[in-house]
């Protein structure tokens, strides 16, 4: 079964709810009225009622079996009760003023109904850049036990090959001891989607071939790695070709069981992430999922900007199961 069927099959009848902070926006509308249509999720959309219900018209669509909850008109006793849990989570961080500017945002107000247990997750970042997105999830929901960061993964696809990148999404400039948990992280996610991970930590160097400390740093991050992980098959540095090509990792990584065969890559920066993902995406013709946040203690997901209403579909059933 394809890995978006077996996804589908284990989150179908869970009645988990998803909330979607961008309901004014029409691909945002289009997934949740399929998602709900499918029976996968109950959809929460959050916006302006007037805008959200002019953009169903103008596209056709029913909203019949979607919630729609407009913060403005949010009944005052509610608001207030989710004020003060914010003001109680961010323990001393966070006045009640400040809290209750934060809930106009519906990036904040929709991570709080996940922390509040009213969703059991939430899509945004249709329209929100990644930082506006992603900051209340770390400011509220913070990170589950077990880890100290939280990163962002895409899984890339096109027909039966399938890779996890990461970070693409969040950590801009990273240590070793955070690549190394990216690694692990990685690794963990690579299960999820079916991979027997074999993780390459990605340099412009291999084995030792250039010397330089951004090259240090790689090969430092794979020693911690493997020491937090010693069942993990994972190599580094490597550079990608290296990671990916087997008559090149037989020139420059003879001796790794990883080079050559690698199916989870990590890199070095978000520079390089991003840029990464997005080139096998837009000149590979690869399928980027994602990103899809590691780490984190309830599932909250980011979307590109440029995510098309497929993308969405799709990043809310991997975040309907997350939260399984
Ligand atoms: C994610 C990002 C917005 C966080 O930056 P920020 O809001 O300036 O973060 P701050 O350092 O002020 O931290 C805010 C809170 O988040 C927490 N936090 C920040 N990064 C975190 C991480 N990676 N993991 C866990 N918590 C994190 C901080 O501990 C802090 O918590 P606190 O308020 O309870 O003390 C920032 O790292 C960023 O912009 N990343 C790049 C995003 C991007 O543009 N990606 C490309 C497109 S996908
Ligand atoms: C993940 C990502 O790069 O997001 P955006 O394209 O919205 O910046």
């Amino acid at each position: 079964m394809e890995l978006f069927e077996q996804l589908s099959a284990k989150i179908k009848g869970q009645d988990k709810t998803l909330v979607f902070p961008e309901g004014e926006d029409v691909r945002v509308q289009g997934a949740a009225i399929r998602l709900a249509a499918d029976g996968l999720i109950k959809p929460i959309l959050l916006g302006n009622q007037a805008e959200i219900k002019a953009v169903a018209t103008n596209n056709g669509f029913d909203l019949a079996a979607v919630e729609v909850i407009d913060p403005a008109q949010y009944p005052k006793e509610q608001f207030e009760t989710m004020v003060n849990a914010l003001v109680e989570r961010r323990n001393g961080k966070t006045d009640a003023d400040t809290a209750a500017k934060w809930l106009t945002d519906v990036n904040y107000f929709g991570t709080m109904l996940v922390y509040m247990g009213q969703a059991d997750g939430m899509v945004s970042g249709a329209t929100h850049p990644t930082g506006d997105t992603v900051r209340p999830a770390l400011q509220i929901i913070k990170t589950k036990p077990g880890s100290s960061r939280i990163s962002g993964a895409f899984v890339m696809q096109k027909g039966d090959q399938r890779y996890i990148f990461a970070d693409a999404a969040i950590n801009i400039d990273i240590d070793a001891q955070t690549m190394a948990e990216i690694a692990i992280q990685s690794a963990q996610t690579a299960q999820v989607f079916g991979l027997d991970p074999k993780v390459a930590m990605l340099s412009f160097s291999s084995k030792g071939s250039a010397k330089a400390p951004q090259v240090d740093k790689v090969a430092e991050a794979t020693k911690l790695a493997h020491e937090a992980a010693p069942d993990l098959a994972i190599d580094g540095e490597l550079q990608f070709d290296a990671a990916i090509v087997e008559s090149v990792a037989a020139a420059k990584a003879p001796e790794s069981t990883v080079a050559g065969h690698a199916n989870v890559f990590v890199f070095p920066d978000l520079q390089a992430g991003n840029i990464g993902y997005k080139i096998a995406q837009r000149l590979g013709g690869f399928e980027a999922i994602g990103p899809v946040l590691q780490g984190l203690a309830k599932p909250i997901s980011d979307l590109s900007r440029g995510a098309n209403e497929e993308d969405v579909y799709k990043v809310a059933i991997i975040t309907a199961a997350q939260a399984l």
